[in-house]
Formats: C-alpha cells, sequence, structure tokens
C-alpha cells in the first residue's frame, strides 16, 4: 500500500481513539518492544489456541504484503506466540506487523530484524505446533471484535481498530481533531495568560468544581 493510499498514516492513535469514543482500543497492555514503531494498515486475523501457534505460521504464509498479523491468543501469557524465527517469516513475506493478544520471546532478536511487534509481553517458553487455529476470521483481540480488513494503527500509546466501513470517516474526523488539538497547543501552553483563561472557561462551565 502507498503512503497515498494509506488513510490513516501519520495520525497517532489517541486522536483516532478520541472520534470514536475509545470503544475499540485494544487493551492497553499490548505494547509495541521498539516504542518508535508506527503502523497502519488492514489486519489479517489468525485465532489459536491459548499456548499453539501453528495457525500463526498459516496466517503468515496466507496474508498479504502490508497486512498486519492480529493474532488472538486469548491474552495467554504462558507460551510465546512468535520468537525472531517467526517474526522473521513474517518479515521476509512483507507483512507490516504482528498484534499479538499474548506474549512473545526472543526480544534481542526481535528488535535486532526492526520489525513491528505489538504484545503483553515477552516470555520464555515456545508455544506448541498441534494446530486448531483458523485464519482470516472475526476474532476478539485485546477485547475489541475485528474483522479481516479492519484498520489496525498502532504506536507508543497503544493499537486501535477502525471498522472498515467507518475508516474514511474517522480518518477525516481524527485528521481534523490533530489539527484543532495541535493549534490548542501552540496557542495556549508556553503563555500563562492564554492558559490562564483557558482553564477559567473550562473550570467556569462545571458546576459546583471540588
Ligand atoms: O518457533 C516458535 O514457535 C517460536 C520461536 O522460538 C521463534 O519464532 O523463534
Amino acid at each position: 500500500m502507498s503512503d497515498i493510499d494509506n488513510i490513516f498514516q501519520g495520525l497517532p492513535t489517541t486522536c483516532i481513539s478520541d472520534v470514536l469514543g475509545g470503544l475499540t482500543n485494544l487493551d492497553y497492555a499490548i505494547k509495541p518492544i521498539d516504542h518508535q514503531h508506527k503502523i497502519a494498515g488492514r489486519a489479517f486475523t489468525v485465532s489459536i489456541p491459548a499456548g499453539d501457534n501453528l495457525a500463526v505460521l498459516q496466517g503468515i504464509r496466507e496474508a498479504r504484503p502490508g497486512d498486519i498479523l492480529v493474532i488472538a491468543a486469548q491474552g495467554d501469557t504462558r507460551r510465546a506466540v512468535a520468537g525472531d524465527f517467526v517474526v522473521g517469516l513474517a518479515q521476509t513475506f512483507r507483512l507490516q506487523a504482528l498484534v499479538v493478544d499474548g506474549v512473545i520471546r526472543d526480544i534481542e532478536g526481535i528488535r535486532s530484524l526492526n520489525f513491528p511487534v505489538f504484545s503483553r509481553g515477552a516470555t520464555i517458553a515456545s508455544g506448541n505446533k498441534y494446530g486448531g487455529g483458523h485464519t482470516n476470521i472475526p476474532i476478539s483481540a485485546g477485547g475489541v471484535s475485528i474483522q479481516p480488513g479492519d484498520w489496525i494503527i498502532g504506536d507508543i500509546d497503544g493499537v486501535v481498530a477502525v471498522p472498515e466501513e467507518q475508516a474514511q470517516d474517522v480518518a477525516k474526523a481524527a485528521r481534523n481533531k490533530l489539527n484543532q488539538d495541535e493549534e490548542r497547543s501552540l496557542a495556549i501552553c508556553g503563555d500563562q495568560a492564554s492558559a490562564r483563561l483557558y482553564l477559567d472557561k473550562v473550570l467556569g462551565t462545571i458546576p459546583n468544581p471540588g
């Protein structure tokens, strides 16, 4: 996907969350390994039984370049959904990122690949490969329902999902929100008189402050 097609390029998760009322943010514990990583793309979904990552390999094989592999691992923290080898496979097929509702391992190796991985953290044990998962189906990850093809945006603050049918409207509203937020900060922060006026106005709208 070119930058021009990517309607969420450059938008922070916070602004997207604000226009969606905060209802489609994945659990706050799902964070990037590398705080610099920002992702925005379409979900290719995978659902796995806790502790078994065979379907993750299937998802890597089926997903298209640029896709974000979103893995519903039931929040399991006992066995890693991916390590540096599995992440290396995803990178080889030019996927954009992994978002895991579970844990990963080989943090140092994954860091050296410089491939975006968002997860609940790391553990030592690998997953089994007995099977039993599914790909390209509706999933629930981090407490949010995600359909294949929904937009996934992630940065240091976390991960937000945007249903495909709302994407254009949400991206437009989020861009407006970002501009408004930037203008407000420029006009108010750093100037005590403006900051005082702003606070008096906002606090004045509360009937009984304190
Ligand atoms: O193979 C696995 O399931 C996990 C792992 O160690 C890797 O990806 O390097």
